[in-house]
């Protein structure tokens, strides 16, 4: 359980201004939840999701997991970003092992567990390859291995599938779903696409900008498990609905935040 309560966090602009990011942000994540996170460019899901993984300082509030204070980076959390961020001179093997080397488990013990989630995300057989020599959609596998190599309770996704293209998106949504369905990890999931927020989530958080807060919560009552027949289920009644409505709410939103047209 992830417990996010009043979460304030200013930057400082390169024009010595202050921006603010977060503004009292309230929002829990429960056990072996899916939570998807939907909302404008710039209205702080990169810096909600930063904060939870305990890589960047906040100004005030307070961020709990499982009732313990977060107060930076630990092994029950693993993220995976959206340009990969692969070690580029290290095989695939040494990638997906190297949170495991970090900490500090025998080399036999972590090739072997490494191994195991190289075949579980479909890329047995490139143990020896460089990043440099795989698609953005295998890379992306090596970063989703490497986060589930450490075995986290949460796992943070910052548009994860925003880098490939439409084919290869739908074959990790899919892969990510199944994984999520054997090993009921609690995830949280940027994204900038709707579709993608209903068809991963239990439910959807709906953020504005300026500052950044939640503006919403939506639920996804679509059945689970939902990787064997993705296309059945974009299809339902259900799904549309829910797409249309999530739409809806963020053109108002956009609207909200249009600089009024001068009278006359
Ligand atoms: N290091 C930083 N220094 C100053 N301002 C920052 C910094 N990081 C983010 N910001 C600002 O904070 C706000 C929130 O940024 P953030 O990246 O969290 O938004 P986002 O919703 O993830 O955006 P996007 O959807 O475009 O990735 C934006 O206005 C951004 O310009």
């Amino acid at each position: 359980m992830i417990e996010i309560r009043e979460l304030r966090k200013t930057y400082v602009g390169q024009d010595g201004g202050l921006v603010e990011a977060l503004h009292d942000v309230d929002l829990d994540v429960r056990p072996n939840e899916f939570l998807t996170v939907l909302g404008p460019s710039g209205c702080g899901k990169t810096t909600l999701l930063k904060c939870v993984a305990g890589l960047i300082p906040w100004d005030d509030g307070d961020i709990l997991i499982d009732g313990t204070p977060v107060r930076g980076p630990g092994p029950d959390r693993s993220m995976v970003f959206q340009n990969f961020a692969l070690l580029p001179w290290a095989t695939v093997l040494d990638n997906v092992a190297f949170g495991l080397r970090m900490r500090g488990v025998g080399r036999a013990e972590r090739e072997e567990r490494a191994r195991v989630l190289i075949k579980k995300v479909g890329l047995a057989g490139f143990e020896t390859k460089r990043p440099g020599e795989l698609s953005g959609g295998m890379q992306q596998r090596v970063g989703l291995a490497r986060a589930l190599a450490v075995q986290p309770q949460v796992l943070l996704m910052d548009e994860p599938f925003g880098a490939v293209d439409e084919q290869t998106r739908r074959l990790l949504q899919e892969e990510l779903l199944s994984i999520w369905e054997e090993h009921r990890l609690t995830v949280v999931f940027i994204t900038h696409s709707m579709e993608e927020a209903v068809l991963l989530g239990d439910r959807v958080v709906l953020m504005s900008a300026r500052p950044g807060q939640i503006a919403e919560i939506v639920p996804v009552p679509l059945e689970r498990p939902r990787s064997s027949d993705v296309g059945a289920l974009e299809r339902s009644g259900q799904y549309v609905e829910i797409t249309a409505y999530l739409w809806d709410r963020l053109r108002d939103m956009h609207e909200e935040h249009r600089p009024a047209k001068a009278a006359g």
